[in-house]
Order: C-alpha cells, then sequence, then structure tokens
C-alpha cells in the first residue's frame, strides 16, 4: 500500500507491482531500557537505513528523532496506535534523491523509567535498484 502511494505520487505506479513482487522483508523487535545514572542516554546512534523502506510501531515510550534535510533534529511523535514510515537508502536511490534517507537516532529521557519497545519492518529489493526511467532526468538534491 504505501509503495502504491509511493509511485503514484511520483506517476510511476505502473511499476510498483513488480517492485512489491522483488520485495524482502525483516522484522526487528527493538528493546531499550531507561538509562540508568551516568549511562548515556543515546540509545541507538545516528544511522540511515540500508532498506528501501522502514516501517516503524512503538510502545508509548517515544525517542526516535530524525536529521531534516536543513541538519535540524526533530522529535518524531508516534500518535498512539500509528505506524511512521520512513525512507531507507534504497528509496533515496530509487527516487534520483527526490525522497530522502534521513538520518535518524533514538535518545532517551535522562531520568525517564520505562522501557522503549520497537518493532521495525524493514523492506528490502532482492534485485539491483533501478531508477525509473521517468524520474532519471533533473536530479534533485
Ligand atoms: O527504535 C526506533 O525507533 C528506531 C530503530 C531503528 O532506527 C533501526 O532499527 O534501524
Ligand atoms: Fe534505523
Amino acid at each position: 500500500m504505501v509503495v502504491k502511494m509511493l509511485f503514484a505520487s511520483y506517476g510511476v505506479e505502473k511499476y510498483s507491482e513488480d517492485h512489491i513482487e522483488s520485495s524482502t522483508y525483516l522484522l526487528r523487535y527493538l528493546k531499550y531500557r531507561a538509562p540508568e545514572m551516568n549511562e548515556s542516554n543515546m540509545a541507538f546512534p545516528s544511522h540511515t537505513d540500508k532498506s528501501f523502506l522502514s516501517i516503524l510501531y512503538q510502545n508509548h515510550v517515544s525517542g526516535l528523532e530524525i536529521k531534516t534535510r536543513d541538519g535540524d533534529w526533530i522529535d518524531v511523535k508516534f500518535p498512539p496506535k500509528s505506524f511512521v514510515v520512513m525512507a531507507g537508502d534504497a528509496c533515496q536511490a530509487w527516487s534520483n534523491n527526490r525522497v530522502l534517507s534521513p538520518n535518524h537516532r533514538v535518545t532517551l529521557e535522562e531520568n525517564g523509567k520505562e522501557t522503549r519497545y520497537t518493532i521495525a519492518l524493514f523492506t528490502f529489493l532482492s534485485k539491483m535498484v533501478e531508477v525509473p526511467q521517468e524520474l532519471r532526468a533533473h536530479e534533485k538534491f
């Protein structure tokens, strides 16, 4: 569904079925216990995902931050029971840099007591990433 919407928004929906058929999936469960006294609150250092898309679901304990194109770190607010969809490096390559695969990290509240749980579903392409013909011109940065 997300792939269909993404492809449609760039006018290349006709490639979405083929893309979905070539997708593989990895599900990861993450547990972040609250930092102890004098322990770093950087629970997951800054990185980009290598996936095509990353779909995240968290419990009520926040902590995910994303770096914008302007270099500002912003907190990601998950409304209750919602998913966050983030582009990975393969999506940035596929879109010829139109979509940003953002740097992101997880920092926990200094005096927080609660454990953060996340479920992350990563989608990957089982073949070489190919930029659709329609997106090849006008490379965007
Ligand atoms: O726990 C999160 O919200 C992010 C996890 C993450 O960035 C990852 O597993 O690559
Ligand atoms: Fe990540």
